[in-house]
């Protein structure tokens, strides 16, 4: 059985969503939805956090889950590389301090693996937290606008190494960038209203060459926008 959610959900005594059924199967599954829509209450109700939510309904999610929230979720008075090794260190699993040291150069990060968080910029942060995703090796990651802070030619890279280095997982990304879903989606769904509807896509592996999503991302576009 794959993991997912399902079910409705109400906030401040308005319903947030309704009878919405998300399944989670290996690959990358991208939700975009207007601000406010319920996404990252989505999210957080996959990954068994608090929200403000009332649900109903059943969520299907491993033991181990990598996580990436909108805030970076940076412990300041760790090192970089303390911070990579973190979720490793809590779960009490052995530390692997050369994998961190891979990963945080993969993020464009090598040899600054003693500086502490408060002197980097948004984006080195959030590559930082990139790469304290990408080393939980958990079965399912839950990715909420992991590559918002990052500059375009960035952005291509980070979202490369997470293709690469997430495949196998269940990947469920939050966006706000139609392109993005439409490269890096092997599903991706509309949260519009309280319902969910999946979103056609151009058929080909991912990540998908841009010129092909430009319709379907102006399309997109226009309903977010609406
Ligand atoms: N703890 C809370 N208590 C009350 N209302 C909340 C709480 N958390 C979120 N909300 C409300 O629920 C709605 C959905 O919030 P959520 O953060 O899931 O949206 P989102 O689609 O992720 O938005 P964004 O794209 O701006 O991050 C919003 O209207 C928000 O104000």
């Amino acid at each position: 059985m794959g993991f997912g959610i399902e079910g409705s959900a109400r906030i401040g005594g308005r319903v947030l969503f309704r009878d919405i059924a998300l399944p989670l199967a290996p690959g990358w599954t991208c939700l975009l939805g207007a601000s406010g829509a319920g996404k990252s209450t989505i999210l957080r109700l996959v990954a068994g956090l608090p929200t403000g939510a009332e649900f109903e309904g059943q969520v299907r999610a491993p033991r181990r889950i990598a996580w990436m929230a909108q805030r970076d979720l940076l412990q300041e008075r760790s090192s970089l590389l303390g911070n990579v090794l973190l979720g490793r260190r809590l779960s009490g699993a052995r530390a692997d301090a050369a994998r961190a040291r891979e990963l945080l150069a993969l993020v464009g990060l090598e040899g600054q693996e003693a500086r502490r968080p408060a002197s980097l910029s948004g984006g080195q942060r959030q590559r930082v937290a990139l790469a304290r995703a990408l080393m939980e090796e958990a079965p399912l990651a839950l990715l909420d606008e992991p590559f918002s802070a990052l500059d375009a030619g960035t952005r291509r890279r980070m979202q490369d190494l997470a293709l690469e280095r997430l495949s196998g997982a269940a990947v469920l990304m939050v966006t706000h960038d139609p392109m993005e879903a439409l490269r890096m989606g092997n599903r991706v769904w509309l949260l519009e209203g309280g319902t969910l509807s999946p979103v056609a896509l151009p058929p080909g592996p991912v990540p998908r060459p841009l010129p092909a999503l430009a319709a379907e991302a102006e399309r997109l576009m226009a309903r977010l926008a609406a």
